[in-house]
């Protein structure tokens, strides 16, 4: 029988009841009783309540972070991503429709020109091949490739030098009915035609190689439309319901009503419209970080709830308007009343490694939702540059400056609302790789720490913690440098 001493930790439900606002490095968790391997655990879990995940991973809804290649990344992995309305309807439509069309789990971005056009050989932007359709873009009909190294004359016309297609593979085919494909018809590229014989994509030997160097890949998140799961971001502006709209015909699954403070009568009405609108699409309300608001929003019917404010790494929210909350104090709060009312919660901003995503999912969220983790990836938009060095891609805040005059002008300076004032900061992060790497290794240090919990499961975690035995405690200044790297001349952080 083992020795109950009340002070040898704490529950959540007494940490948080003395008016703090803890964030993830405030908090330690103490370990429980391991009787399972690390890989037994089950990261299986809801984005909202009629969407189910392999993986506890969102990337949030930033137009340097969320695009089709991020969206299908994340999808073949298990998890989801939701795409950013930071442009315009229509275009925020075909990344949605673009992401959905496809079973693999990159974007190719090879360029697709029109028989008329004399690309050179710098239109080919670094690709071995091209694709050649009708009207010169994607979901046109196909009319043969264009091979690189077959444009040496920049003013001669791609008609001269056009290829045939070879055979076309199916656009649904998934990474191992693709790469199959290539090796029984003994092909270097193939193009991907959708079932009315569109253009989508082509597929090289060298991408299933460099797909092969990943770890194996997962469940991926698929519909009822065996399509991969695509969420997607709207306003709460007049015409964001034609947004809406548009999104749905392009199959989006699920859609996030995007906003730094979700309890409001702009998000009430538009949560009501969606769900009267479109009652087969799971509508994600927020963001809100206290109980008061998440009622508001799950009264007004949304299926998930995001949960945070000010708590991102390029956000100022909490310094511009002093309004916001620690987000560990956040999740475990509203998780405690949404996860009664059957409403999945998205942990979302501040998730700088993956002890944080242990302590978020611990403390009642199913979600994680993350923008700087996953910046700077190979599946982020944008281009790396160099810095100091180092290999960065831009990454910035929503509400940031820049952001603001891109696209959401409206938002922020429309109405007699003229001056702009920024909740959000423009920066770099470094090279990440592929998130098709980096995800299965953070969900590894994931289950090892829910193996040190001794929660199998995400529902276990969340079980111990309704039960008051996860136990837990506030770390002091020090215990917090305790825990990091300390007392040496130099080292090298080789995560995996
Ligand atoms: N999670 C966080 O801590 C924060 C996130 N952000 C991100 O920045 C972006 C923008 O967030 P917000 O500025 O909160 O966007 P928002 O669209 O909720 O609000 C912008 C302004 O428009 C007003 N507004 C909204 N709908 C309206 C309507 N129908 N009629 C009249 N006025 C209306 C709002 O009251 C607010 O003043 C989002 O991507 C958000 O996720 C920004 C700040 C903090
Ligand atoms: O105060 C803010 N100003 C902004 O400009 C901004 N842009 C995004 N977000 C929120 O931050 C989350 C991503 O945070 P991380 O980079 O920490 O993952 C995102 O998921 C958003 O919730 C913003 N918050
Ligand atoms: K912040």
């Amino acid at each position: 029988m083992a020795y109950l001493d009340d002070d040898d930790g704490v529950p959540a439900s007494l940490i948080f009841r003395r008016g703090y606002s803890y964030t993830y490095n405030d908090l330690i968790l103490h370990p429980g009783l391991i009787n399972f391997p690390a890989d037994a655990v089950d990261l299986s879990t809801r984005l909202s309540r009629n969407i189910h995940l392999a993986v506890p991973c969102v990337a949030s809804p930033m137009d340097t972070v969320s695009e089709a290649a991020m969206a299908v990344a994340m999808a073949a992995l298990g998890a989801v991503a939701v795409v950013h309305c930071n442009t315009e309807a229509h275009i925020q439509a075909a990344i949605v429709r673009a992401a959905k069309a496809r079973r693999l789990p990159f974007v190719s971005s090879v360029p697709i020109f029109s028989l008329a056009s004399a690309p050179s050989l710098a239109d080919f932007a670094g690709h071995d091949y091209a694709l050649v359709t009708e009207r010169g873009d994607s979901l046109s009909k196909l009319l043969g490739v264009a091979v690189a190294a077959d444009a040496t004359n920049p003013s001669a016309p791609l008609s001269d030098y056009m290829r045939p297609a070879p055979r076309s593979a199916s656009s649904s085919f998934d990474f191992e009915q693709a790469s199959a494909f290539l090796a029984d018809e003994n092909l270097d590229y193939a193009p991907l035609l959708s079932e009315e014989g569109e253009a989508i994509d082509l597929i090289t030997t060298k991408d299933v190689e460099r797909i092969r160097s990943y770890p194996k890949l997962g469940k991926p998140s698929l519909g009822a439309d065996g399509k991969f799961i695509v969420a997607a971001s709207i306003g709460t502006r007049e015409d964001d319901k034609r947004r809406l709209e548009q999104l749905v015909q392009a199959g989006a699954n699920a859609i996030v009503i995007d906003s730094s403070q979700g309890n409001s009568t702009y998000q009430i009405d538009m949560i009501k419209y969606a769900k009267k609108m479109f009652p087969q699409v799971d509508v994600i309300g927020g963001n809100v970080v206290t109980i008061a608001q998440a009622q508001n929003l799950i009264a007004s019917g949304v299926d998930g709830l995001r949960v945070g404010m000010g708590s991102g790494s390029i956000c100022t929210t909490q310094e511009v308007c002093a309004v916001g909350r620690g987000q560990a104090t956040a999740v475990y709060k509203v998780a405690s009343y949404a996860n009664d009312q059957n409403v999945p919660v998205i942990a979302d901003g501040g998730i700088s490694f993956s002890g944080h995503i242990v302590k978020a999912l611990a403390l009642g969220a199913s979600t994680v939702m993350m923008g700087s983790f996953l910046a700077g990836s190979h599946e982020t938009p944008g281009a790396y540059e160099y810095k100091d060095g180092h290999r960065v891609k831009k990454y910035r805040g929503m509400g940031s400056l820049e952001a603001m005059t891109k696209g959401s002008d409206a938002r922020y300076l429309g109405d007699t609302l003229k001056l702009k004032v920024a909740q959000g900061v423009v920066g770099t992060v470094a090279d990440k790789g592929s998130v098709l790497r980096l995800i299965p290794y953070t969900m590894q240090a994931v289950k090892q720490g829910f193996q040190d919990l001794g929660a199998s499961s995400l529902q276990s975690a969340h079980d111990l913690l309704r039960a008051d035995a996860l136990r837990m405690e506030v770390r002091t200044g020090a215990a917090q440098v305790e825990g990091g790297i300390h007392g040496l001349m130099s080292y090298e952080k080789k995560p995996f």
